[in-house]
């Protein structure tokens, strides 16, 4: 039987259902887990709207069809027992049900989100990379295992030391090159780093491999 608009959108405001744009199982390019195979989920639907974003087409959560949480799942516990969920915004729907239902089956949860939304969901591992045009929540600067502030300009790491301050102790702290300036940044992000230690350089490693 075939469900009307309204029961599907009604499924995907419970996150029972979600637009779902690819899913691929590659290695984790970023951050703390970077060399790591894992499973990426990504999840379509964004409005913080960047202006350098590399997946601007997962903006628009309408071009990606609904999918049953239980389908994503069974899929996704074949390939890896890590499971990244990234986007477009994660955090723009309910991740409670799908981290629940992949906790049950045992596999590790992880997210990539800007955090500009309350935080849902039972998660392993939090990634934030916070955006100055919409800044995070409260809770997800006290969730966040890591920190991964994107520089794209020198300005950017002012905004990288305001955001290391809201975070817990235990964060770890990473800065990581906008890919269109990458030669422009790096120089100044390797300065950074050895004149601030408490930093590390992230890059997004996938792209050197040829990789998704
Ligand atoms: C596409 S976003 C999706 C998840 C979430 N919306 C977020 O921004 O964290 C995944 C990661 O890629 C980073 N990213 C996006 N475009 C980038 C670019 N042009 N250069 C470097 N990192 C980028 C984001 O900051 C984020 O850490
Ligand atoms: N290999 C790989 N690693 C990634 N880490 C974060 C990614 C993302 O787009 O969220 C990403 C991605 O798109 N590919
Ligand atoms: S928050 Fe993430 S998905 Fe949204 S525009 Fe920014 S980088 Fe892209
Ligand atoms: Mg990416």
């Amino acid at each position: 039987m075939k469900m009307s608009k309204e029961e599907v959108m009604n499924l995907v405001d419970q996150g029972l259902w979600l637009p779902l744009m690819e899913e691929f199982y590659t290695i984790q390019g970023e951050g703390y887990y970077k060399g790591t195979a894992a499973y990426f989920i990504r999840v379509g639907g964004c409005d913080v709207g960047c202006h350098w974003c590399d997946v601007k087409e997962s903006w628009n959560a309408n071009l990606h069809p609904p999918t049953e949480i239980s389908e994503i799942v069974e899929n996704a516990i074949k390939y890896s027992d890590t499971i990244v969920i990234t986007g477009g915004e994660p955090l723009t729907w309910d991740m409670g049900p799908l981290t629940e239902a992949l906790k049950a089956k045992g596999v590790k949860t992880h997210i990539e989100t800007s955090g500009a939304y309350i935080l849902t969901g039972t998660w392993d591992w939090v990634c934030l990379s916070p955006k100055k045009i919409k800044l995070p929540t409260k809770e997800v600067y006290e969730a966040a295992n890591e920190l991964k502030v994107i520089v794209y300009n020198k300005h950017d790491f002012k905004f990288a030391e305001e955001q290391a301050a809201k975070v817990n102790n235990n964060c770890i702290l990473y800065l990581q090159p906008e890919w269109s300036k990458r030669n422009e940044v790096v120089p100044d992000i390797v300065n950074y780093v050895m004149k601030n230690p408490k930093w590390k350089v992230s890059l997004q490693t996938h792209k050197y491999l040829n990789i998704p």
